[in-house]
Order: C-alpha cells, then sequence, then structure tokens
C-alpha cells in the first residue's frame, strides 16, 4: 500500500516513451491519457497549474511529494477547466485541510475526467526528464485488482507525437470576443484588498487570447485597463477597429512557429507602433515576429522559484515559468535589446524593441503560482501606453 493512502486503490501505471515503467494507484478518472511529461518544481499551485491553458497535451509531475493537501477551491483556477492532459504525483495526502476547500483535488480530478497516478517515485522520474529531457509518455488506468497492460501503456505513450509543429493556441482559445472585468481584489476581503478598490478605466486594452490566464487579465483590469479579449485568430485589422490604446499577446499551449495568424498581427502592430506587452507564448511570438527563431528546449522551465536577472537594474528576482519553447537570443536582430537573462542557463527571458514600444517576458509576471517580483512589467506596459499618443 503507498504512504499515506488508505482504502482500494485502481492500479495504474505510467509508461515514458524511452521504455520505462512507473507502477502507481490512480487518483483521477479511469482510462487512458498521453502527453508530454514535464515537471513542475513549484511547492504550491497545483490548482493554478492544473488549469493553466498552457499545459495542454502535457502531462505534470510535481517534485513537491505531497500534492493536495489544501484541497480545491473555485477562486483559484486560471481558466474554466483542467487543460493539462495529466498529472503524476507522490502522495496525495488523506486530509485536505484548508478554510476555502471545497472539493478534494481526487474528486476534482474525477470530476474534470483527468487522468492521474499517485504513488510513483516523482524523483526518478524528475531525474529521467532532466536527464533525457521531456519525453512522450501515457497514464493507463487499470480496474480494481486487475494492473493495466505495461505494452499498451507503452504503445499509448510512444503514439504521442511530441509537440514540435502543434498548433494548440487555436484549439484552446476563447470562441468570441469579451470584455474581462474580474480585478485583483475581485475576490473581496480576506485577498488583501477591498472589493470596490478597482479603478476606474484609463486604457483600452486588447488582449489575444491563446490560452490566457486569468491572473494576467486580473492585473491588466487592476491597472485601470478596460480589457477587450480577442480569439487567436483575430486579425490585426479587426483589432485596430477597436482602437486600443495596447495590445497584449498571451501566455498559450504548443509551438509558437506554427502560429503564423499570431506572427502576422504583431508585425502590424508593431509596424503601427501599437504599445505591444507579450507573455511567454505572447514572448514567443513577439520573437517570430521581429525575425528571430524559436527552439524546443531539453526539459523548458516549469516552476515558481527559478532567478532571472533584470538587465536593466541589474536585479535579480525570483520568478515563475512554464515553457517548454524559447527565442534564440543569438538570431535576435539589432532592433531587439535583451532586458531578461534566466540564470539558471542564461536562456533568454525577455526583450525590448528599441523601433517601437514593445517589449515582452518568457516568464510569468502575474505570478500564479508563484512571487510577484516581475508584477513591475505590468505598470511598464501602462508607462508605455501613457507615453504613446494615441493617433
Ligand atoms: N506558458 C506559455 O505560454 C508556454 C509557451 C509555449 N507553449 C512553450 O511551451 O514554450
Amino acid at each position: 500500500m503507498p504512504p499515506f493512502f488508505s482504502g482500494p486503490t485502481v492500479p495504474a501505471i505510467l509508461a515514458l516513451a524511452d521504455g520505462t515503467i512507473f507502477k502507481g494507484f490512480s487518483i483521477g478518472a479511469a482510462g487512458h491519457t498521453t502527453g508530454e511529461v514535464v515537471f513542475n518544481t513549484s511547492m504550491t499551485g497545483y490548482q493554478e497549474i492544473l488549469t493553466d491553458p498552457s499545459y495542454s497535451r502535457q502531462m505534470v509531475t510535481l517534485t513537491y511529494p505531497h500534492i493536495g493537501n489544501y484541497g480545491i477551491n473555485p477562486e483559484d483556477v486560471e481558466s474554466s477547466k483542467v487543460h493539462a492532459a495529466g498529472l503524476i504525483i507522490r502522495d496525495l495526502p488523506l486530509v485536505a485541510s484548508n478554510f476555502r476547500s471545497t472539493q478534494t483535488l481526487s474528486e476534482y480530478l474525477k470530476a474534470e475526467n483527468i487522468v492521474a497516478i499517485a504513488g510513483i517515485d516523482t524523483r526518478k522520474l524528475t531525474r529521467i526528464l532532466r536527464e533525457k529531457g521531456a519525453q512522450s509518455g501515457a497514464i493507463l488506468v487499470g480496474t480494481q485488482g486487475n494492473e493495466p497492460s505495461e505494452s499498451q501503456a507503452l504503445d499509448l505513450a510512444r503514439s504521442f507525437p511530441g509537440l514540435s509543429g502543434m498548433d494548440l493556441a487555436k484549439v484552446v482559445t476563447v470562441q468570441s470576443t469579451y470584455e474581462f472585468t474580474e480585478t485583483e481584489w475581485a475576490l473581496g476581503e480576506g485577498y488583501g484588498k477591498l472589493a470596490d478598490a478597482s479603478p476606474a478605466a484609463q486604457f483600452h486594452v486588447v488582449a489575444y487570447d491563446f490560452g490566457v490566464k486569468r491572473n494576467i487579465l486580473r492585473m491588466l483590469t487592476s491597472r485601470g485597463c478596460k480589457v477587450t479579449v480577442v480569439p487567436a485568430q483575430t486579425s490585426a485589422a479587426d483589432v485596430l477597429a477597436l482602437n486600443p490604446d495596447g495590445v497584449f499577446l498571451s501566455n498559450g499551449p504548443g509551438d509558437p512557429q506554427p502560429c503564423d495568424y499570431a506572427i502576422a498581427a504583431a508585425k502590424v502592430f508593431m509596424e503601427k507602433k501599437i504599445p505591444l506587452f507579450g507573455i511567454c507564448l505572447g514572448h514567443q511570438i513577439m520573437g517570430l515576429a521581429s525575425g528571430a527563431t524559436t527552439l524546443k528546449m531539453k526539459f523548458g522551465h516549469h516552476g515558481a522559484n527559478h532567478p532571472v536577472q533584470d538587465l536593466d537594474s541589474k536585479k535579480v528576482m525570483i520568478t515563475s515559468q512554464n515553457h517548454g519553447f524559447a527565442v534564440d537570443p543569438n538570431t535576435l536582430p539589432a532592433n531587439c535589446r535583451v532586458t531578461h537573462v534566466s540564470l539558471f542557463d542564461g536562456s533568454l527571458q525577455g526583450f525590448a524593441r528599441t523601433d517601437t514600444p514593445a517589449f515582452c517576458f518568457q516568464g510569468h509576471p502575474e505570478a500564479s503560482p508563484g512571487p510577484t517580483d516581475v508584477a513591475y512589467l505590468f505598470d511598464r506596459f501602462i508607462g508605455l501606453m501613457e507615453a504613446t499618443e494615441k493617433k
């Protein structure tokens, strides 16, 4: 019996494309799932991670061993559903202890139809992913008393083609344009700010939804922006017709390279010198629109403890990260100035255009989950809109 779990368990298997098999037990839906297996080093924030649309087609293992200990609540989601393709953990604690908890993690995973496995050696799994790189995998759930087939699990793992070349932004995006109205303090007392503290809107921001996280939109509305969210494939002309003060390019899943519609739109905004801010996939799209290339990283950055240096202030910040692709800094043209680098591996974390009011960040300044050290980038975007005269 795995530790910290009592009662009958249903056996499950995690298979990696390299042939490794892990045996554990199911804590979610029945059936099977496939995807790219990645590890995340955040110690809290499993709800935000599961509902981050950027995890679409990825199965996440968390290096922190106890996952589920504070349960699930309706406030901490980053989108309307679980996007991760599966969850892989060490221990599911018996008690979900938090005054906000309304459901256990296991109940939630079942309700969301997410296949998940517990009771496996996540430390060993992480070492494999770190040494060999992120790879395709599958979770196959058996039935009570019946182990699932290892060869079937392996076949499923090898059937996932990997994320390179996959355009998932247009899959997870919103279907139609809407105005986002929640603020950071909309959740009310107990969250540090008063519910009526929302400032009157001063700027109109059109936000591309490539799989946007809610806290990004909250951080914009909380800084006095009216935020219109548009589907991923909205043309630059349609966005300009909304008369924005600034345009925001969101995070999102998959490979940025096939997102030709978004790259084309970003080029237009930069040509027209519209204030532009990109986060994560949005940063990669700005890189491609500027003429740089992107590459697939070995195991990516997924965690809430990544040191990044701001090259202007020389400050080192602890940041939240979730990406498996990156802009190759060697391909950045002369009109792009590097502003941030990762102190883990020296990879590019941010750049600004020198010829148009546009800048971007590879990590997650909205910090959901994670530290708020990089929140000043939202203020920088407001500053760009203030400084740019609307035509
Ligand atoms: N969080 C994101 O926006 C991720 C961007 C991209 N899908 C990547 O993996 O690099």
